[in-house]
């Protein structure tokens, strides 16, 4: 807790914007110091919210010197982003002018922010929980529409909305269970136990089924991993390139060329796809080569889609049985009619020389993802921490059906509701908040 109300008492700064790009860089302010930071340098401070321009200056020893001319907005608490005194700099962007700058806000009594820091001061000031926040870090990063689309709704307070409802149904049936503490069992009415058992039953099956997702939001929040394993010279890395478009791998006539992991970032259906190329499966005894097999099992075992190449001519099976495609290769060459006719759902003729199958096999990859990361009904849960604790919550409220005596099933309900609240940052999360504001970039 030391630490909260030391935050509140400082003043920090950090460019909003990426360092070195752009035409205007954004110095964002935050803490008690603003106002007076905001008069030393421009000396008419503006009107609330209301950009205007002014010169900033620097006054040292009598001397007076320009720094810029810049955009500045200034945000008096609590209306604001961290709902403290706040401003931004909307500076030109040069280092030099940054750098300026900087060097008098730390004059003035500010310190540098923290990653994360300001939108965690929006956390500790209550403007918004811990789930928005991790929300708003998530559409800092978003790459894609789905991925922007997914954290929109947990920024906006889908997923807390959805943790808040269970909170509030846990806690009306503590207040049953209380009753029934209270009150001997005879003067009771069967029903309210009854009730009391069943909402516990349907939170329980509704939370194991927000679990039973497959993992589409986290999936969806960090990308998929698709691996490209199978025999040497099966075409492997000659697929990677034709889906990344440039040579990222070496291709030669040599069976075993691949050795190291070789990952590719692409976006299929409007989801980002990390393409893992390996070394090709064979026995050897070369130990470069078995390190290489070794990753490539790995890879393979924790890809989400591991599709496996083998030549159209190959006659062996697939040597990676947990595979989920089958991809004949080579088809511009002669293939077999048995080949040609075992095409099935789950393989798929492809030649990258002719182009022929591709197009197919990549409109296939598309719909892969879009199953991957599909889902109807409420926010999905994107991060383990999520996982984590409404697998805790789903313990305590299974303890909570076992329990017989009313006094422990409602501390079994207590300790579920809790579980909640660490989610949504609403009990104790002084120990969370390093590890998920750490992750933010600075200025956010
Ligand atoms: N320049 C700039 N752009 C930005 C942000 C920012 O801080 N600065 N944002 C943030 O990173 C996002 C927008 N989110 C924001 C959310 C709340 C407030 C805010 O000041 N809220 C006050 C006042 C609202 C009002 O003007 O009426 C409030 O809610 O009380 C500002 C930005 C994205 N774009
Ligand atoms: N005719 C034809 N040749 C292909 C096709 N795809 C790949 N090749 C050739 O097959 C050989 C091996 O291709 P690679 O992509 O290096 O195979 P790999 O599976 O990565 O091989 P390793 O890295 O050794 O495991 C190269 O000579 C490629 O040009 C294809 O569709 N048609
Ligand atoms: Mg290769």
């Amino acid at each position: 807790m030391e630490n909260i109300s030391l935050n509140s008492n400082t003043t920090i700064f950090a460019l909003a914007t990426a360092m070195g790009r752009g035409a205007v860089a954004i110095m964002r302010l935050s803490g008690p110091l603003t106002y007076s930071i905001l008069h030393r340098m421009c000396h008419q401070v503006p009107q609330p919210r209301l950009a205007s321009v002014r010169k900033l200056w620097k006054i040292q020893e009598g001397q007076k010197e320009l720094l810029d001319e810049a955009l500045l907005l200034w945000f008096p608490g609590p209306n604001s982003y961290t709902g403290e005194d706040s401003a931004e700099l909307h500076l030109h962007a040069g280092p030099a002018v940054v750098d300026a700058v900087a060097e008098v806000l730390v004059s003035y009594g500010a310190i540098p922010a923290q990653a994360g820091e300001f939108t965690k001061r929006a956390f500790l000031n209550g403007r918004i929980d811990l789930l928005q926040a991790e929300g708003i870090a998530d559409l800092v990063e978003a790459e894609t529409q789905a991925q922007r689309k997914q954290a929109l709704e947990q920024t906006e307070g889908g997923l807390s909305d959805l943790y808040h409802g269970w909170a509030k149904q846990l806690r009306e049936v503590l207040a049953f269970q209380e009753a029934l503490i209270d009150f001997p069992d005879e003067d009771l009415p069967q029903e309210i136990e009854e009730n009391v058992k069943r909402i516990i039953v349907d939170l329980h099956s509704e939370m194991i089924d927000h679990l039973n997702d497959q993992g589409r939001g986290e999936r969806l929040r960090k990308g998929l991993t698709f691996a490209i394993v199978g025999p040497p010279n099966a075409g492997k890395s000659s697929l990677l390139n034709y889906l990344a478009d440039r040579d990222a791998a070496i291709v030669t006539e040599q069976a075993g060329t691949t050795r190291d992991v070789i990952e590719v970032r692409v976006v299929l259906g409007d989801v980002p796809v990390t393409l893992v190329d390996t070394a090709g499966l064979r026995e050897t005894e070369d130990e470069i080569e078995k390190e290489g097999i070794k990753r490539a099992y790995k890879i393979a075992q924790n890809a989400d889609y591991v599709m496996c190449l083998m030549d159209a001519a190959d006659k062996n099976d697939c040597p990676e049985l947990s595979c989920d495609l089958l991809v004949r290769t080579k088809i511009d060459l002669n293939v077999s009619r048995e080949t040609l006719l075992s095409q099935s759902d789950k393989t798929v003729l492809i030649s990258v020389k002719s182009g022929e199958g591709m197009d197919k096999f990549k409109s296939l990859l598309i719909q892969k993802t879009k199953e991957l990361i599909s889902r109807q009904g409420p926010p999905p849960l994107t991060r383990v921490r999520h996982r984590l604790g409404i697998t805790e919550c789903v313990q305590h409220l299974q303890k909570a059906q076992e329990m017989e005596w009313a006094e422990l099933r409602g501390e079994e309900l207590r300790l579920a509701m809790q579980s909640l609240g660490r989610l949504t940052g609403a009990v104790g999360v002084e120990d969370l908040l390093d590890t998920i504001f750490g992750q933010f970039c600075i200025g956010k």
